[in-house]
């Protein structure tokens, strides 16, 4: 199986980008939805964020209120080295659920949608690496829109993750999304005949045919050597 990682910056279109990606055929697993199932009312990730951080981050119906919580923690660096630990565990046994999901499923290529891809260090389990890269005036003009944030609340979340420049020099595969959505669907033309070549072998390896083929065969091997000692 082919696990394409794909990462950026906040507000860089990685989500864009991924909803290309499904309406393509090709299966998404989404961290950002991970995070948000590992932190509802009652969840392992719910009991220990709520006994760090108090219930002071919560709404009248129990759930956790996001905007507040991210308030506290981008604008804070220990507070989100604190959320990010207490997170991880849940956040990366939930992406492994998921990609064993569509592993069980049949797919031969998945796409990671990983934010903090590099940071966490879960790139070395992906290939190819796509960064969807904007500038910074980009990134934050189209994050205070998207979320209705000051100029000022739009800098810490962008300082709170690795530079993209960093970022895109680390990528197999930089798709530059400063432009409008019709550039960006010419360039995921060309990110999808990318994603889409043959398996490698050690991809094939790892799908689920494969791994039955590697069953097959090993079967089909132990039959034959019975049946050539039974005759001898
Ligand atoms: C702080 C929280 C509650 C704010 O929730 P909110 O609904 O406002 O934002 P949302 O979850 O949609 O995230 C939006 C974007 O913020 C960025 N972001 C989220 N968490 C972090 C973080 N810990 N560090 C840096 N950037 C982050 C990502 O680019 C993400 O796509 C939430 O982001 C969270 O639980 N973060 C910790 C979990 C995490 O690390 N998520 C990233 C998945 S790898
Ligand atoms: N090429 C584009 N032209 C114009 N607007 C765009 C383009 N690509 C994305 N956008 C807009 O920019 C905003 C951010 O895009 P998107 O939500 O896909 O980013 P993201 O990287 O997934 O963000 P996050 O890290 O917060 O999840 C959205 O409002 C989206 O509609």
């Amino acid at each position: 199986m082919r696990i394409v990682g794909l990462t950026g910056g906040i507000a860089s279109g990685k989500s864009t980008v991924s909803n290309l990606f499904k309406a393509s055929g090709i299966p998404v697993v989404d961290a950002d939805v991970v995070a948000r199932n590992v932190l509802k009312k009652g969840s392992g990730g719910w009991n220990r964020v709520v006994a760090a951080f108090g219930e002071e981050i919560l709404l009248p119906s129990g759930e956790v209120d996001r905007p507040k919580l991210g308030q506290m923690v981008f604008s804070d660096q220990s507070k989100r080295q604190l959320l990010n630990k207490l997170m991880a565990p849940y956040i990366s046994n939930g992406i492994v659920w998921e990609i064993l999901k569509q592993w069980a499923k049949g797919a031969k290529v998945i796409v990671v949608d990983i934010p903090l891809l590099f940071e966490v260090k879960m790139d070395k389990w992906t290939k190819p690496i796509v960064v969807v890269w904007v500038s910074e005036e980009t990134q934050l003009k189209r994050l205070m829109e998207r979320d209705g944030l000051s100029e000022e609340d739009a800098r810490n979340r962008v300082m709170a993750q690795m530079s993209l420049d960093l970022k895109r020099s680390r990528a197999d595969v930089v798709i530059d999304n400063n432009g409008g959505l019709d550039d960006l669907n010419q360039q995921f033309d060309k990110v999808l005949s990318e994603v889409r070549r043959p398996l490698t072998w050690s991809e094939f390896w790892r799908s689920r045919q494969g791994v039955f083929s590697v069953l097959g065969l090993v079967t089909s091997g132990l039959f034959v050597c019975k049946q050539l000692n039974n005759g001898s």
